[in-house]
């Protein structure tokens, strides 16, 4: 069996009202799958699915080659589960409360649960209460992966999370994954899961509108381009540019001697797409400076939001519409 989730039709109704419309996708073993969407597109919900915390109204889940509905607590141990808000008793210490869930998750070794708390840097000794966000967070963070589950169900894992102990989890990611496990997280921080997803799919009103590799949404992402060029007159240099495929909104002007060598042109402009036909045109000219930016994947995603496909980017007024309409979600 090679996947660990398989999921075909999924509909989930509260009452009269349905937020899941029919959701499928598939999760390969040892890859980091990400789902993003924004702010009640359903990925709580499929997620408490999975885990059999809610019923669906319809549609087939399997988890780890079982059907969670049937599969009980002996599958439940399999998977680690960060919840998207961390609930915790309030007296009584992390370490407490660990041993507490490991009653219930199964087996745990007590040096690891250490080495993840001195990574996190977080206090096991703490009241649980007296913890900030960003610790409580931690603490739902080791007990997910303290068990070294087959299978990591993590909603909204870096939620309040300082960018340096983001990067532990990360790691904690990738040596899950290393070691075989199946990583299954939402977001709504798109960089997140450009870091850490393989395949990544954008749930929106309930429905899932693709699945896509990050590399395929690099390729869909735009970058912005900038560079100086001498020996080249600005009208030639614009005309090139204007001929690589995927070169958009180009702006080319000649800078004025001071600082600068005679004739120094200065070329700004956006590409999707591949990167070797710029690079082929470039190659023509004599370079004095080159910042070609690192893709947008939220620029990517908002594309696939309005209807494009990673293989039929949007043009740059979709694009740009497309990213108000993102700035007016978030
Ligand atoms: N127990 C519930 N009863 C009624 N409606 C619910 C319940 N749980 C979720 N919903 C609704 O289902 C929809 C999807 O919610 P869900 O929490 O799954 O979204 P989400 O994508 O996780 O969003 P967020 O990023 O804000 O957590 C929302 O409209 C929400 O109000």
């Amino acid at each position: 069996m090679t996947q660990a989730i398989v999921v075909e039709g999924l509909r989930k109704k509260f009452g009269t009202r349905e937020v899941l419309h029919g959701v499928d996708f598939a999760v390969e073993r040892g890859t980091v799958f990400g789902v993003i969407g924004p702010n009640g597109a359903g990925k709580t919900t499929t997620m408490r699915c999975l885990l059999d915390i809610i019923r669906p109204s319809a549609g087939t889940i399997s988890v780890l080659g079982q059907n969670p509905q049937r599969a009980g607590t002996a599958l439940r141990r399999r998977i680690g589960y960060l919840p998207g808000e961390v609930q915790l008793e309030n007296r009584t210490t992390g370490r407490r409360m660990l041993e507490h869930f490991a009653a219930i998750s199964g087996p745990v070794e007590p040096r690891h649960v250490n080495e993840l708390a001195e990574r996190l840097n977080l206090d096991l000794d703490r009241q649980t209460r007296k913890l900030s966000k960003g610790n409580k967070q931690k603490l739902g963070l080791l007990q997910a992966f303290m068990h070294r589950p087959e299978l990591l169900v993590l909603d909204e894992p870096t939620s309040g999370l300082d960018p340096l102990v983001q990067q532990v989890f990360h790691s904690m990611v990738r040596e899950a994954v290393d070691h075989g496990a199946t990583v299954f997280l939402s977001s709504h921080v798109l960089s997140e899961v450009q870091q850490a997803a393989d395949a990544v799919a954008i749930l929106r009103d309930g429905e899932i509108i693709t699945v896509s590799t990050v590399e395929k949404l690099r390729t869909a992402a735009v970058r912005q381009l900038r560079f100086n060029s001498t020996g080249t007159a600005a009208n030639d240099v614009g005309a090139l540019l204007a001929r690589v495929p995927g070169v958009a909104n180009v702006a080319v002007r000649e800078l004025p001697a001071d600082g600068h060598a005679t004739g120094t042109v200065e070329a700004t402009a956006t590409l999707s797409g591949k990167v070797q036909p710029l690079v082929q045109a470039l190659a023509r000219l004599d370079l004095t400076d080159l910042v070609l930016e690192e893709p947008d994947l939220e620029e990517a995603v908002l594309t696939l939001y309005t209807g494009s496909t990673p293989d039929q980017p949007a043009n740059g007024s979709q694009r740009r519409a497309a990213h108000s309409e993102g700035a007016h979600r978030a």
